[in-house]
């Protein structure tokens, strides 16, 4: 493998080292804000107010559908049924632009071709590509691949995170600073920024890891040249082995996960947050790295590395895994928040609109099982699927709940990245690299479809106050 002048080096010089004693610093908790904490009005709304004033909490009707907020041509996210006036759980099924997610996984993958690239065109084009299109913009992904050194010096690693989402958030936004006309909106402009990140994203963030592990261990990374015949699968894998070092299996594998994550409506919460952005007229940089921080949250894409920490906690903690009424009991102490994070979240479950399945969780959780009796991890993977079949029941009896809850995509998909060696801080990277697809695509049709500015109302619960001079408080 060759390596270019793009080969960078990075040392702990003084100014960085200053730099971090400042971050550390900056960290701790200063007991004036622990005081202000205490003196704010932290307590939840009761209940009762959100009916009184008809408000639909996170956007959401009384029986947990969401509101609509827009009309798309993008994506059919389908859970539920509305039959008389009421909410009927059904079998989850995507579709993208009119695509069902199984065919266009399971055409490319019958095929023995990478399919990512085909599931993004598709989304941002409105059409499936022929196969003069389709090579055409995979040789334009493969011409963007590379990153300027001008781009590497300034790369946002030298600035210490313990998070690669935040690095690749700082990261798209330093692209708006390589665009010559950041602020263009126009249709043609947007396509380009969109092609470019679908291009950088996945060398960035493989790039990211591979410069904080060489930092850890105070030596060079050595990022490969970008090769542009790679699809974005394998270019993920060259950077993170450092060489051509993976099967083509593994990259078909890895193709897979990012079809499944590529879109999923202008709903959830990234895709939401981007295209709220994107409704301010702002540049597109700016709405790609709120969709990026929203992403990151661990009820949203960051469940993906929850849930790997969270089956390493019950692991340690259930001694016989055959035994469903260990690992039952060891699920109730999660939801009471006596275990695990602390949260009562069962990380991987649950869904705001699937309610009987998740179809993207059956496929991940196809794929799972096939490798993991290859790696020989398949207790790991009867454990995960325990936890599939035990939690609904678990949930119902601790929270009373009525509503069907399922596995969601980022059940196994954790699971899956480990055995493809990929680290744990780049899952939900990864997730980020695939939805921007979807992001571009909804950035695109709120601009040039929606032409209005999302503002909705919040209804104010306080009486008008005298103003108190200072001196007299
Ligand atoms: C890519 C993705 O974003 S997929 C989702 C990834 N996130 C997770 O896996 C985190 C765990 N799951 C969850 O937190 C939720 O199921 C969400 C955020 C995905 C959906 O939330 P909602 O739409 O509010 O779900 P729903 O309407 O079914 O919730 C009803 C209640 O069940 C609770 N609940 C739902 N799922 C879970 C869960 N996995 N563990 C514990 N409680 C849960 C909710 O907190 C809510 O409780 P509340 O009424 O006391 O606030
Ligand atoms: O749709 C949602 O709310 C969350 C989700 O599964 C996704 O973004 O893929």
């Amino acid at each position: 493998m060759a390596y270019t002048t793009q080969n960078i080096y990075y040392r702990f010089d003084d100014a960085l080292s200053r730099l971090v004693i400042d971050y550390e610093a900056s960290r701790q908790v200063s007991p004036e804000s622990e005081r202000l904490y205490h003196g704010a009005p932290s307590e939840p709304y009761d209940e009762s107010l959100y009916k009184e004033h008809d408000v639909k909490r996170g956007l959401r009707n009384a029986d947990g559908s969401g509101v609509v907020a827009g009309l798309t041509r993008i994506c059919d996210v389908h859970g539920y049924n509305i039959v008389d006036g009421k909410l009927v759980p059904d079998e989850g099924k995507l579709t993208l632009r009119g695509y069902s997610i199984e065919d266009l996984i399971n055409s490319s993958q019958a095929e023995g071709r990478f399919g990512y690239e085909e599931v993004a065109y598709l989304l941002i084009t409105g059409a499936l590509p022929n196969v003069d299109e389709l090579a055409d913009f995979q040789a334009r992904l493969g011409a963007y691949r590379h990153i300027s050194d001008g781009y590497v010096a300034q790369f946002p690693i030298t600035t210490v995170s313990s998070s690669i989402m935040n690095v690749l958030m700082r990261a798209v936004l330093l692209l708006y600073a390589f665009d010559a006309e950041p602020d263009n909106i126009s249709p043609e402009h947007e396509i380009d920024v969109a092609v470019s990140m679908l291009s950088r994203l996945p060398r960035i963030a493989a790039m990211a890891h591979a410069l904080a592990i060489a930092r850890q261990q105070g030596r060079r990374a050595l990022i490969p040249t970008p090769d542009p015949k790679l699809s974005t699968a394998e270019t993920i894998l060259q950077v993170l082995r450092g060489d051509d070092n993976f099967t083509r299996g593994e990259a078909m594998l890895l193709d897979v996960m990012l079809m499944l994550h590529a879109e999923h409506g202008g709903g959830n919460n990234s895709t939401f947050a981007c295209r709220v952005l994107s409704s301010s007229a702002t540049d597109a940089y700016s709405a790609y790295a709120s969709a990026i921080g929203s992403l990151k949250g661990p009820r949203h894409g960051g469940a993906n590395s929850k849930v790997v920490h969270m089956h390493e906690d019950i692991r340690n903690h259930v001694k016989n895994w055959d035994n469903d009424d260990e690992i039952a009991a060891y699920l109730e102490k999660i939801l009471r928040r006596e275990a695990f994070d602390g949260s009562g979240l069962i990380y991987g479950m649950g869904h705001a609109v699937y309610t009987l399945s998740d179809p993207r969780a059956k496929i991940c959780r196809h794929y799972a099982e096939a490798i993991a009796d290859e790696k020989g991890l398949g207790d790991e993977f009867r454990l995960i699927e325990s936890v599939e079949r035990l939690a609904p029941q678990v949930m119902r009896d601790v929270r009373g709940t009525s509503k069907p809850i399922c596995a969601n995509i980022d059940l196994y998909t954790g699971f899956i990245y480990s055995m493809l060696g990929i680290p744990q801080t780049l899952f939900t990277p990864m997730f980020a690299v695939a939805r921007t697809a979807g992001w571009a695509a909804h950035r695109m049709e709120e601009l040039f479809g929606a032409h209005r500015i999302i503002r909705p109302a919040y209804n104010t619960v306080y009486d008008e106050m005298e103003y108190v001079p200072l001196s007299q408080r």
